[in-house]
C-alpha cells in the first residue's frame, strides 16, 4: 500500500483509484525516474494531477492509460519540455528541470517523432541530429550513426531517403536517433502508434534488446498487449492521476480474484474461508464453495493448509484471477484497445 513517499515500499494489493501504489523496495537513488505530486494545469484543465511515479533503474516501465489521460504531458514534464504547475521530478537522480543540461544527454527520447527531412537519407538525417548535439564528438560521428542504425536493424536502408521509409522504419529511425549516444534511460511516447503488426513487433523486439543491455526504458502506450509483452513494470494513468503502479506480476495479483474449493464438506470449508476474511458466496450446501478475496495478502497455499488442518476434504482448489484487461477497466473505468 502506498506510504505517501515516492520511493516507498511495497505494492498494495488493494490498489485503489486515486491511491497509486508504489513498488520499489530500493532506495531513492536506484530510481531512474521519481516524481512527487507532479501536476500540470492548462488553464482550468488539470492534465497531470499529483503524480508520484517510481521507476526503478533497469525496468521496462509501461506507462499505460487511455487517450487524454496525461501520459504525454507527464513525459514532457520529465524531459523539461514544459514546466510543472506543482510538485517535481527527479530523473537519473537529479532534479528536473533544474539539471536539464546534465540529465538530458543521458536520456534518449522519442516524443512526437523527430522531424526528419524526407528527402535526406536515414544516415544524413542522423548525422544532422548528431551534429546538433554539442556533447557528440565530430570525430566519431560516422561510427555512431552506423552503430545506431545497426542497433535498430536499419543498416540496409541507411542510404535510402526517408520519404521511402515505412512508418515502422521511420519509428525505428526515431529510436536510432535516441540511441546515438549511450543512454541510461530511454523515454518512448507511444512508439508503436500507427505501426502495422510487423513494425510493432520490430519495435517491441528492439525495446526488449535495449532492456537486456541494462537501459531503463519508460514507454507510454494505450495498448495492453504491448505492455504485457515487453514490460517488467506498469503504471496506469486515468484522468491525469496515477491510479496504480507496480511490477507486472504485482499488478496482476492485485486484481480481483476468487477461490473455488471442491469438497463434500462445504459447511466446514465455508467456515475456514470466512476465517481468512474471504467473502464467501451463498450458503447452499453445494460441492463447490466459491469465495472472493477481500485482500490479496492471503496466500492460496495458506488457505489450502487451513482447509486440510480443519479436516476439510479438498477435491479441487482453484484460484481465478481477473485478466489484465479487467484490471485496467477496474482502475480506469474505461476499456483499452487490446489489438496487436
Ligand atoms: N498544450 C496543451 N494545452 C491545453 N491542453 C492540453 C495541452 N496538452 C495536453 N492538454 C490536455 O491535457 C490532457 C492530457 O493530454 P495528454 O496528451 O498528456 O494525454 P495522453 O494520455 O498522452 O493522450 P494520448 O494518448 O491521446 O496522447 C488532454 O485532455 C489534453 O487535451
Amino acid at each position: 500500500m502506498t506510504d505517501g513517499s515516492p520511493a516507498g515500499t511495497g505494492m498494495a494489493g488493494d490498489a485503489a483509484v486515486g491511491d497509486a501504489t508504489t513498488i520499489s523496495t530500493a532506495p531513492a537513488t536506484d530510481l531512474a525516474i521519481e516524481t512527487y505530486g507532479l501536476t500540470k494545469r492548462f488553464r482550468s484543465q488539470v492534465a497531470v494531477d499529483g503524480v508520484d511515479l517510481a521507476v526503478p533503474r533497469g525496468a521496462v516501465f509501461g506507462f499505460l492509460g487511455p487517450n487524454g489521460s496525461g501520459k504525454t504531458t507527464t513525459i514532457r514534464l520529465l524531459l523539461g519540455l514544459v514546466a510543472a504547475s506543482a510538485g517535481g521530478a527527479r530523473v537519473l537522480g537529479a532534479d528536473m528541470p533544474r539539471h536539464v543540461d546534465s540529465v538530458l544527454p543521458r536520456v534518449g527520447a522519442l516524443v512526437e517523432g523527430p522531424a526528419f527531412s524526407p528527402y535526406l537519407s536515414g544516415v544524413a538525417n542522423l548525422r544532422r541530429f548528431d551534429a546538433a548535439d554539442r556533447h557528440a564528438p565530430h570525430r566519431t560521428r560516422s561510427a555512431r550513426v552506423d552503430e545506431a542504425l545497426d542497433r535498430v536493424g536499419l543498416s540496409h536502408a541507411g542510404r535510402k531517403k526517408v520519404h521511402a521509409y515505412s512508418l515502422g522504419m521511420k519509428q525505428r529511425l526515431g529510436i536510432a536517433n535516441a540511441l546515438l549516444m549511450r543512454r541510461e534511460l530511454l523515454v518512448l511516447d507511444e512508439p508503436t502508434n500507427g505501426l502495422d503488426p510487423q513494425g510493432t513487433r520490430e519495435v517491441r523486439a528492439l525495446i526488449r534488446s535495449l532492456a537486456d543491455d541494462g537501459t531503463t526504458v519508460f514507454v507510454s502506450s494505450h495498448l495492453l498487449a504491448e505492455v504485457e509483452q515487453v514490460c517488467s513494470h506498469v503504471g496506469v494513468m486515468s484522468a491525469g492521476r496515477l491510479v496504480a503502479q507496480g511490477t507486472l506480476e504485482e499488478f496482476r495479483a492485485a486484481g480481483e480474484a476468487r477461490v473455488l474449493v471442491q469438497t463434500p464438506d462445504a459447511a466446514a470449508a465455508r467456515h475456514v474461508l470466512a476465517r481468512f476474511g474471504l467473502d464467501v458466496d451463498g450458503d447452499g450446501g453445494g460441492a463447490v464453495v466459491a469465495a472472493h478475496f477481500a485482500s490479496t495478502d492471503v496466500a492460496p497455499e495458506a488457505i489450502v493448509a487451513a482447509l486440510v488442518a480443519d479436516g476439510v476434504r479438498v477435491r479441487g482448489f482453484e484460484v481465478e484471477r481477473a485478466s489484465l484487461e479487467q484490471r485496467f477497466v477496474e482502475l480506469t473505468g474505461e476499456g483499452f484497445d487490446v489489438v496487436q
